[in-house]
Parts: C-alpha cells; sequence; structure tokens
C-alpha cells in the first residue's frame, strides 16, 4: 500500500499505543503460568504471532475489549501439533524458541522472508548446550528452525552482540526448568535495556532474576540468571502493559519537526518504565527541542523546534535509529548516530535503509558499518518517492521526515505499519497531518 504524507502542521495530543516488548513478554509470561489476563495489550500483527504460539504450546489466548485472557500451559509446553508461523516476529522467534526447548519432542519454526534471513545461531548452540537440539534447517542459524527439547538446566555462554532476545528467551523458559539458567556473556551487551523490560515483567509474575556484572568493566558482559522451578503467577491474576516509547518517538518526533507555532504535540501514556527509548525525550532535548516529560502525569509535550546535529549512541536503543536519522535530516548540521551494527539485523538493515532512502528525499548520508551520518538541514528535504522497505520503523520514519518536506512524499509499503503501530497513519492525521492513501 502507498501513503502520500504532505507538508503538514500538527497540534493535539494523542495515546501512545502499548508496548509491544511487553506485550510479547506478558502473553508468554500468561502462558507460562496457569493463567493470567493481560490489560492494555498491543494487538499487532508481531503480538499476535506471540499468541499463536501460545495456542500452540497447550495455552489458550482469547481476546476481550480491554485485555487478553490467557489461558495458560503452567510451565510445561505441549509439543506443537503443527509449524509455528512466526511471521516478520523476532522477538517471537527468539522467545518460542526456549519455549520449545522445553517440550518432550520437536517444533518447527519458521517466518515470512524477513524473519527467515535474521541470525538465530547464538540461541540455537545454547539449547545444544542446555542439552537440547536445535538446528537451522539451512544449517546458516536462520530459520527454518527445528527445536528438540527437553532441557533441564544449566549454564551457557554466548555472546551479546547480536541479539539481546536471546538472553531474554533463556531467562524466561529457564525459570520453568529443573535447574536454572545462568548465561555468561561472551561480550558487551547491545540491547541491555530489553533484558531490564524482561526483568522488571518476571518480578510482576512473581518470577526471581537478576544480573551480575553486567555494564562493568572487563571483556565480558557480565551474567544473567533465574533460578528453576519457579511459578509465573502475577498479583491478582493480571498484568497491565504500559505505553510504547518506540511508538512515542514518531509522534514526539513529528511535533517537534512540524507542530503548529504557538502550539504543541501532546503525547499521552507516557510513564516511565525499564524502556530504553524513552532516550528520545532526552535526545530531542540535545537536539534543541522544546520538550518536557510530565512523569507523574505520563504526558511528553513537544513544540516545533529548530534542531540542530548531535552524536548518539544506539548501542542500548537501537529502534530509535530511523527516528533519530529523521529528525537528523531536518535538523542543522551533522546527526552522527554511533554503535549501530547491531541495527542491521533488524527486519532490514535499517542503517541502509535509512541512508539510502532519506538520500532519495534530499538528505546527504554517509555509513560505516558502525555509523550513519546525516548531513541535513543545508536545503529542505524535496519530498518524491520512497519504499518503506517492508519494515515498520522504515515505514514511519520516513513518513516523519516527509511532514517536514516541501513537496509530498509517497512511502510505498506502508502497511507494514501493522507490526507495531497499526493506526499509525489514522493517529498521525489526527493530529493534522496530510496523510493520503
Ligand atoms: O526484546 C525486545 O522486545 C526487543 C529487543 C531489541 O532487539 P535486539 O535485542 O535483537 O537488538 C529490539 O530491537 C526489538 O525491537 C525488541
Ligand atoms: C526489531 C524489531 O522487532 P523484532 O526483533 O521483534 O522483529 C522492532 O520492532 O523494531
Amino acid at each position: 500500500m502507498d501513503v502520500e504524507i504532505g507538508p503538514s502542521t500538527l497540534s493535539g495530543s494523542a495515546r501512545a499505543p502499548s508496548s509491544k516488548s511487553y506485550t510479547h513478554r506478558a502473553i508468554l509470561a500468561a502462558g507460562y503460568s496457569g493463567g493470567a489476563l493481560v490489560y492494555d495489550p498491543l494487538v499487532s500483527a508481531d503480538t499476535k504471532a506471540t499468541m499463536r504460539a501460545v495456542d500452540a504450546f497447550g495455552g489458550a489466548v482469547s481476546r476481550e475489549s480491554d485485555h487478553l485472557d490467557v489461558d495458560g500451559f503452567d510451565g510445561r509446553t505441549e509439543v506443537p501439533g503443527d509449524v509455528i508461523d512466526c511471521a516478520n516476529s523476532g522477538t517471537t522467534m527468539r522467545l518460542v524458541t526456549a519455549a520449545a526447548a522445553l517440550a518432550d519432542g520437536g517444533t518447527v519454526l519458521t517466518g515470512d522472508s524477513s524473519l527467515r534471513s535474521r541470525p538465530h545461531g547464538p540461541l540455537l548452540r545454547a539449547v545444544d548446550e542446555l542439552g537440547g537440539r536445535a538446528r537451522s534447517t539451512r544449517r546458516n542459524g536462520q530459520a527454518p528452525l527445528v527445536v528438540d527439547g527437553p532441557i533441564s538446566g544449566g549454564t551457557v555462554s554466548m555472546p551479546g552482540d547480536v541479539s539481546s532476545q536471546f538472553v531474554t528467551a533463556l531467562l524466561m523458559a529457564g525459570a520453568v526448568t529443573e535447574e536454572g539458567v545462568e548465561v555468561e556473556l561472551e561480550t558487551e551487551l547491545k540491547s541491555a535495556p530489553y533484558v531490564d523490560i524482561t526483568l522488571e515483567l518476571l518480578d510482576e509474575f512473581g518470577v526471581e532474576a537478576g544480573k551480575r556484572g553486567v555494564g562493568g568493566e572487563g571483556d565480558g558482559g557480565g551474567t544473567y540468571y533465574v533460578e528453576g522451578g519457579q511459578f509465573y503467577e502475577p498479583e491478582d491474576g493480571e498484568y497491565h502493559v504500559p505505553g510504547d516509547f518506540s511508538s512515542i518517538s514518531y509522534l514526539l518526533a513529528a511535533g517537534a519537526l512540524a507542530a503548529d507555532e504557538g502550539d504543541a504535540v501532546r503525547v499521552r501514556g507516557a510513564y516511565p518504565s525499564a524502556q530504553g527509548d524513552s532516550k528520545i525525550v532526552g535526545v530531542l532535548g540535545r537536539m534543541g527541542a522544546d520538550v518536557d516529560w510530565n512523569r507523574d502525569d505520563g504526558v511528553v509535550t513537544v513544540e516545533r523546534s529548530s534542531l540542530s546535529g548531535v552524536e548518539v549512541d544506539v548501542g542500548d536503543t537501537p529502534d530509535l535509529l530511523p527516528t533519530i536519522a529523521a529528525l537528523g535530516a531536518v535538523a542543522d548540521g551533522e546527526t552522527r548516530i554511533v554503535n549501530c551494527e547491531h541495527v542491521r539485523y533488524k527486519e532490514t538493515d535499517r542503517v541502509s535503509a535509512m541512508a539510502e532512502e532519506l538520500e532519495k528525499l534530499g538528505a546527504v548520508t554517509e555509513e560505516t558499518e558502525e555509523t550513519l551520518t546525516i548531513r541535513g538541514g543545508e536545503s529542505n528535504l524535496t519530498g518524491g518517492r520512497v519504499d518503506g522497505r517492508g519494515d515498520h520503523r522504515i515505514v514511519m520514519a520516513l513518513s516523519v521526515a516527509a511532514l517536514a518536506a516541501d513537496g509530498p512524499t509517497t512511502v510505498a509499503g506502508a502497511e507494514h505499519v501493522d507490526v507495531s503501530f497499526p493506526d499509525f497513519f489514522e493517529v498521525l492525521y489526527d493530529l493534522g497531518a496530510t496523510v493520503n492513501r
């Protein structure tokens, strides 16, 4: 689907969509439990894939108006009766691989062509080290995957610079193994706040897990651990999903680039949590945006501001790269995004995708393996035709940049917002953006 975005001025308030990361974990945690209600879930293409997996393991997820009613499989994953299709969702594939290793039999996992090109090798080796058997049918670490269990727990070591989701997956499954699981990281962990999200959620489900020596000096990346024999059980049998700061980043960037003079864009549902992507508020502030986060009320307010380029390390916050690149294309001077090699292993290589697509709109960009530099502001973005690369975050970031272009911009593949922010274009339209489908 093509969407055309015209130069726009925005005002008003929008509610943040619920967090994709917390929703995936809550659905699976409720699956590991005897049953739980998950309130304010994000219902999107990716989280539906995790719902299907819980069903496949012998649980049942039913959708009610404001919550999911999850009938859990109580820590005993059944052997699925069919292949599990993880669609476009890396989180699903990684979390479900470790869950599958608990079952007394085999599970086959696949996904769309993007997901079938993403790396899972370190997690497959970890399952082997724990006494299961996990392999890529093509022997290249990529899906389709075949996972055989059961594992009983133990200690594994793995690199930390491919995906933090491997650690999350092993902690979530490790809690219901006999012996528990320890993950020793051979390198510093990228995307580390996502494991903090996991620890926060496990705690809310009554599961004890922790870390030692993470973020310290030395060659390794520290250790994450979870005791075995635990039970998932949230207080009062329910869990509430917070707002999603990766999604909020597009709305705040849109406000900073295109809010009406003398007015502002406000985003509600933005409460503090373990999400590293809340760093977007500080990044906007450093770029010169007039931005204010009222943490008690969960409201971020941003005014249109003239922005200047800054350097941003996205080691902890890979999903902010497209947003920051879009801001950089409009900001004066140079925006340097560093420590971004892991952002190349996402739905698409997001470093190259943003460099190439922003060039089509008139920005000047330069990439190395680990950096992306954007020189914006010298002349205005022109508008034109860009490709969302089948990647929800590329679609949304390019749409935000388009708000500040001189002419209309057509974004191809816009339907992919379905993965994390299904009503993105409605929300943008309601804030006053010119959006034609
Ligand atoms: O655990 C999670 O919910 C996620 C972890 C991050 O991935 P990596 O750990 O693979 O960098 C992030 O990019 C992804 O969107 C969601
Ligand atoms: C990379 C992402 O998610 P996943 O790894 O679950 O596909 C994302 O949402 O940007």
